[in-house]
């Protein structure tokens, strides 16, 4: 099992600081995706693990050595900016790039071949690169960055722009990868996406990572939350539970009322006590969604660094905050606490 290690990287670009000290790391097999405001950091980070840019301080490592040339050479990188030539046909450019990768001239055809056709791309393998819409430019830059069977892939946005099938194909081919053992690390918007693609996420602000993990890990940080449906919430909401022991209600709205766990499986107390009162609808957990981690990740950390005047903490951030899964609406997160991984 091999692992990237991303470790406390440093970069300044004249009196701009861009990262300050950003850590992740990434195993084999595992998608990672990398979230985080424009101009947050994250093509800095990525252009610093191919070497494009060398950082002021920290180090990336593959395997538990700095990483070097011979091992970025294994990296298929999709940067931001996309790099193909647009005068030069797809299928030669294709060939021409593996060959740069050492690979012989009948395996860089065949990779050629196979990754245009994955990518739905085979029929434009004769025409030039910038003749081709932008959707299936960047499919070809994709199969760019496969062409060299990559034992790391780093893909700079690769969904941003592309029609929901192309989605799926590039989704397709990231877990494919995946499943084959090469650590997958993409920057990403599409928040949506990064929550049903990914392994894990990290969340970074102004050059610094506010929250990494596992997804389930982080909607499961904090106190457990439950919604009930039954009872009238009232005001105070949930007053009609004030005597279950080991549930603290923290919003309601018509019939529902959402409450906080202080005890495991205080949300028994809580059914009976609904039942008692009338029909009871629902009872479910609620976790927060990815986008909602994400802005409170991104509001806790203004307000951390209002309050302490230092941004810069790198590890697992436990957000808990709103409602994601059942439908309520208008609830607002509680709690931020943040642990150094
Ligand atoms: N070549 C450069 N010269 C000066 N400043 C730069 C340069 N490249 C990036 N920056 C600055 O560094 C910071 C981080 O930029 P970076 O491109 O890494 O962010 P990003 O997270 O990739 O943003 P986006 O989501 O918009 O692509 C920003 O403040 C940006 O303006």
């Amino acid at each position: 099992m091999s692992l990237l290690e991303i470790d406390s990287l440093a970069k300044s670009y004249g009196s701009v600081t861009a990262l300050r000290s950003t850590s992740f790391s990434v195993r084999s097999g595992e998608i990672f995706g990398f979230v985080g405001s424009n101009g947050a950091g994250k093509t800095t980070t990525m252009r610093i693990m191919l070497g494009v840019l060398s950082p002021d301080g920290g180090e990336v490592r593959w395997d538990g050595r700095p990483i070097d040339h011979a091992v970025r050479r294994r990296i298929g990188y999709m940067p931001e900016e996309r790099g193909l030539y647009p005068k030069m046909k797809v299928g030669e450019q294709l060939v021409h790039l593996a060959r740069l990768h050492g690979l012989p001239k009948a395996d860089a055809v065949a990779a050629m071949e196979r990754w245009t056709e994955t990518l739905g791309v085979a029929e434009r393998r004769g025409d030039e690169v910038q003749k081709l819409s932008l959707g299936n430019q960047q499919r070809v830059q994709l199969a760019a960055a496969l062409v060299h069977d990559p034992d790391i892939l780093v893909l700079d946005e690769p969904f941003s722009g592309l029609d929901p099938v192309a989605v799926d194909v590039m989704s397709g081919v990231l877990r494919e990868q995946a499943s084959r053992g090469v650590p997958v690390v993409f920057s990403s918007h599409q928040l949506e996406l990064v929550e049903v693609l990914c392994d894990r996420v990290g969340i970074i602000k102004d050059g610094a990572m506010v929250a990494a993990g596992g997804i389930d890990e982080l909607r499961d940080v904090g106190r457990p939350r439950w919604v009930v449906d039954g009872p009238a919430a009232g005001t105070p909401a949930g007053a009609w539970m004030a005597d279950v022991a080991g549930a603290v209600p923290v919003e309601g709205a018509g019939t529902r009322t959402v409450f906080e766990l202080t005890a495991e499986g205080a949300e028994q107390g809580v059914l009976r006590a609904a039942l008692a009162l009338g029909p009871v609808h629902e009872l479910a957990r609620v976790r927060p969604t990815l986008t909602e981690l994400y802005r409170d990740a991104v509001a806790g950390r203004d307000e951390a660094t209002d309050a302490t005047g230092t941004a810069g903490t790198t590890g697992t951030t436990g957000t808990t905050g709103t409602t994601g899964t059942t439908g309520t609406t208008g609830t607002t997160g509680t709690t931020t606490s943040e642990a150094t991984a």
